[in-house]
């Protein structure tokens, strides 16, 4: 049975979950449930703290997990990244009153609070900044107002917490997150059960990316048409009964189907059809 980690709470659970239902995985129907054996799939799911996740996956005890990449950082924790699952995006950022500093460089003798310490401390250690980290369990915004802080190092998706406690970002950000499956530093690369793992997850997001387009082109108009569709290998061209004309088939990125659509049609291609990818195995 592969072991995996998946989070129970927080930003990065409900997405994690709904992505590996997608990849044909049973979930848990109760947030309270810890464990969850799929004996069909031959997987066993443990459902942990987000923040700990580096670490079982470290001590070899569970193949792999899904976790946040700044958590793994963080954590410092013997393990390491193998695929970007593209949800639970966010920005880890320096942030303080309006004028408090513009720099990393203002940062010398100030205090900065953060629930990611690990973080916070290797990237000041790395620039020679001496400055305090302390360590907070959320809600970190408010550590400026209550004076246990003049900056915090926090994470930022829509930026309305910081606004909302009156804070600014300042510098660089620190680093870009999302969620990633993570295994232990070294593990076997070639363990089929992995391999099989990560591959589901990479047809759900081929599947959540791209869709499928069918249209009908003159013969003559095919080398264009193919251009805008190029597909993932190429696309599959067939003879339409109509003399002259050909049927192409092709994936293309969902965001584009629309501007695709319209440069097909401006070609004179017609009958464009798109449609949804449930799943796929490239
Ligand atoms: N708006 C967000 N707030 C917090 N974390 C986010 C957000 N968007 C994405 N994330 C990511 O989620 C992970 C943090 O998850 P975690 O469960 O520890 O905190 P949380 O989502 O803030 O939940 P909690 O309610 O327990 O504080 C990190 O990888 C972080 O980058
Ligand atoms: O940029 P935003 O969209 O506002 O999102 C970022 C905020 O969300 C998280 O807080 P959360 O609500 O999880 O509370 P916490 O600080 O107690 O973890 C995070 O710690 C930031 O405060
Ligand atoms: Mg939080």
């Amino acid at each position: 049975m592969l072991r995996i980690a998946v989070p129970n709470k927080g930003s990065l659970s409900g997405p994690a979950s709904a992505m590996l239902h997608e990849a044909g995985y049973q979930q848990r129907k109760e947030s309270k449930e810890l464990v969850l054996v799929d004996p069909d799939n031959e997987v066993e799911f443990f459902y942990l703290r987000p923040r700990d996740i580096a670490i079982y996956v470290s001590s070899g005890k569970l193949d792999i997990g899904i976790t946040g990449r700044d958590l793994l950082v963080d954590s410092g924790a013997d393990a390491e990244e193998i695929l970007p699952l593209g949800f639970g995006r966010s920005t880890f950022r320096f942030a303080g009153r309006p004028g408090t500093a513009t720099s990393i460089e203002d940062l010398a003798d100030r205090t900065i609070a953060t629930s990611y310490e690990g973080i916070v401390a290797k990237h000041l250690e790395d620039r020679g900044i001496d400055a305090s980290v302390v360590h907070l369990d959320g809600a970190v915004e408010t550590a400026i107002e209550l004076g246990v802080a003049q900056v915090i190092a926090d994470v930022v998706e829509t930026g309305t917490s910081l606004r909302n406690a009156g804070l600014e970002v300042f510098g660089e950000p620190i680093m870009k997150s999302e969620a990633v499956v993570i295994r232990r530093t070294g593990a076997d690369g070639d363990d089929p059960k992995v391999q099989q793992f990560l591959r589901r997850l990479q047809g759900v997001l081929v599947a959540r990316t791209y869709v499928m387009m069918d249209y009908d082109c003159r013969a003559e108009h095919l080398e264009k048409a193919v251009a805008l569709t190029p597909g993932l290998e190429s696309p599959t061209v067939s003879p339409l009964h109509n003399e002259g004309w050909v049927a192409v088939r092709a994936m293309v990125p969902a965001k584009d189907a629309q501007r695709i659509m319209d440069d097909l049609y401006a070609l004179g291609a017609r009958a464009i059809l798109t449609t949804a990818i449930h799943a796929c195995r490239l």
